[in-house]
């Protein structure tokens, strides 16, 4: 008692910490700002400055609610429960506290002694957040070797100014990947390339091909990197020699899918999805390559723009592309080496790398948590469901996905949209639904689903008169087992559409086959959670109805 006595009166001063504010250029701005509003958050904090550490962690927890906030994807926003404050996924998790150590670091070196106490109690609960966010996850990997053509671009690299704690390790599961090769601590960086090292569409612009592609209409940019790429791969003078050879000789992305993979597809939207990712490189590439040869072909020879060639281009950029700011502000693709050795997590390590730094004009990979020595350090490639990992990088992550949703569109009856129904087609409105174990709501008649959809679904099926409401209220019973039949309608005949893969061998099934099985797997479980869950809630509403 004494001392917080002691503590009030001592209370002079502030500590103010600011996060970033919402950004208008952010899509989800006005959802966001709602958020915010809805939950008496703020991106602005005062801390009374001594205070003791339960003080400091209330507002610790309110940073990190406002935090995570800042950083939802539209996925993750979309599956927003009600009452719901995180954690939301690992990455958002992770941009959060990362942002919020930012802040706490800028403050600590010009901070009083009081204030810094306080600065320390944050800092430690974040650095502890951040560890645990990484000790969850325990899906690891385990290096079998340390190929040897690896170890030549380590070489290469170290000689053109790449630094970097990694070194380069084989992994059953993913092929190549890094590995810490001291512990790198948070913040540390654990790879700087520079960007002279990065290959961009600035290499085209010096090439031989150059003066041919640039008269050609409807040629962009991408492309000239995938002709550029075809022919410096077999550039013996090459300044990327060392790279170029490095790099598979076959990629084993969805888009070299054999027939037996993309049987296994049928009835998925992934199926129709390849057939036409396919399709659409091969026009491409007979509007393009054979009248370069012909007319060229010295400049292109033939025998190295081939359909294989250009389908391994193709397979190269999709999967080992990155969208880089270039130090002149410029957005790029780029290919960057020794970068392109980091393999993808969910809960990755390396997440913001997307801009060159202007003053040491190189590329850095900075950990957002932990990677102790010999660990596998790995990167975010972004946000992606399944369907888009299988299609241009040729794998499924361990884990749950959160971004594994299944579209659900619906026509909009015209009431409720007047003013889109101009075309005369009906209007269309877009929800998800994803597996039901994700969901953390244990309230009644939620679910697992998001709040969107269910609260559309009884917008459009609730009993005439009574009143729209996005959340159940006991009386509108009949609505409810609407929305539930609904449901059920919908994903019964989606799980029989998936078919039976039984009689495909699964003892030894080749990498294609064997990924297309587990897609499909993954397909089943999310509509079989979704038809679960309804059947729950059929069950609840039957359970009521004896009871009252
Ligand atoms: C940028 S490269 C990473 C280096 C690559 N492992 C190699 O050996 O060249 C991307 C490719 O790595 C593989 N990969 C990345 N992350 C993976 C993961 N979590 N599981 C399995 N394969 C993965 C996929 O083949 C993907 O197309």
């Amino acid at each position: 008692m004494a001392e917080a006595a002691e503590r009030e009166t001592k209370r002079s001063e502030m500590l103010t910490l600011c996060l970033p504010s919402l950004s208008e250029d952010d899509p989800l701005f006005s959802q966001k700002k709602d958020l915010v509003h809805g939950s008496d958050l703020t991106f602005k904090f005062q801390v009374p400055v001594p205070s003791n550490r339960e003080e400091v962690f209330h507002i610790f927890e309110q940073i990190v609610r406002s935090a995570r906030i800042l950083y939802l994807d539209e996925v993750e926003l979309y599956f927003m429960e009600d009452d719901d404050y995180g954690p939301f996924s690992c990455r958002n998790e992770l941009e959060s506290l990362n942002t919020i150590l930012l802040m706490i670091s800028s403050l600590i070196s010009c901070a009083k002694p009081d204030g810094l106490e306080v600065l320390q109690i944050l800092q430690n609960a974040t650095v502890a957040m951040i560890n645990s966010v990484g000790a969850k996850y325990t899906d690891y990997m385990v290096a079998k070797d340390f190929p040897v053509d690896a170890k030549e671009l380590l070489k290469w690299g170290d000689s053109c100014g790449i630094r970097t704690k990694l070194k380069i390790a084989y992994f059953e599961e993913a092929g190549r990947g890094a590995v810490a090769s001291e512990d790198i601590k948070i913040g540390d960086i654990a790879l700087e390339v520079p960007e002279s090292l990065i290959i961009s569409e600035e290499h085209v612009r010096e090439s031989d091909m150059f003066d041919v592609l640039k008269e050609l209409d409807d040629v962009s940019s991408e492309t000239m990197l995938l002709l550029w790429s075809m022919k410096e791969r077999r550039n013996s003078n090459s300044k990327f020699k060392i790279y170029f050879k490095t790099l598979p000789e076959k990629f084993k992305t969805g888009l070299t899918f054999g027939i037996d993979a993309l049987a296994a597809l049928e009835g998925t939207l992934l199926f129709e999805e390849l057939l036409q990712a396919k399709e659409h490189l091969r026009q491409q590439y007979d509007a393009l390559c054979p009248t370069l040869f012909a007319k060229y072909p010295k400049i292109f020879p033939p025998e190295l723009y081939t359909w294989d060639c250009y389908l391994w281009a193709c397979e190269l950029w999709y999967s080992n592309g990155m969208k880089i700011v270039c130090s002149d502000g410029k957005l790029r693709t780029c290919l960057v080496p020794v970068a392109g050795l980091l393999n993808h997590s969910l809960c990755p390590h390396v997440l913001r790398y997307g801009r060159v730094n202007s003053e040491t004009k190189s590329l850095k990979f900075l950990v957002s948590r932990h990677c102790g020595e010999g660990e596998q350090c790995y990167l975010s490639y972004g946000s992606l469901p399944g369907s888009h990992l299988i299609t241009f990088y040729g794998f499924l992550p361990k884990g749950d996905n959160p971004y594994d949703v299944i579209p659900l569109d619906f026509d909009v009856p015209s009431a409720e949209n007047d003013s889109s129904c101009q075309s005369g087609e009906p209007a269309r409105t877009s929800h998800m639904v994803r597996g039901t174990w994700l969901s953390k709501s244990s309230k009644p008649h939620t679910y697992g689903l998001s709040p969107p959809l269910l609260a559309h679904l009884r917008s459009i099926l609730r009993s005439s008169d009574i009143e729209l409401h996005a959340e159940f209220h006991g009386q509108d019973e009949e609505t409810e087992r609407a929305v539930l039949d609904t449901l059920i309608s919908v994903f019964s005949p989606m799980l029989e559409g998936l078919g039976d893969t039984n009689e495909i061998d699964r003892e030894n099934p080749s990498w294609d086959v064997k990924l297309a099985l587990d897609y499909k797997d993954l397909l089943r479980r999310i509509i079989c959670s979704v038809l679960d869950s309804c059947a729950a809630g059929i069950r609840e509403l039957d359970l009521s109805l004896v009871q009252h």
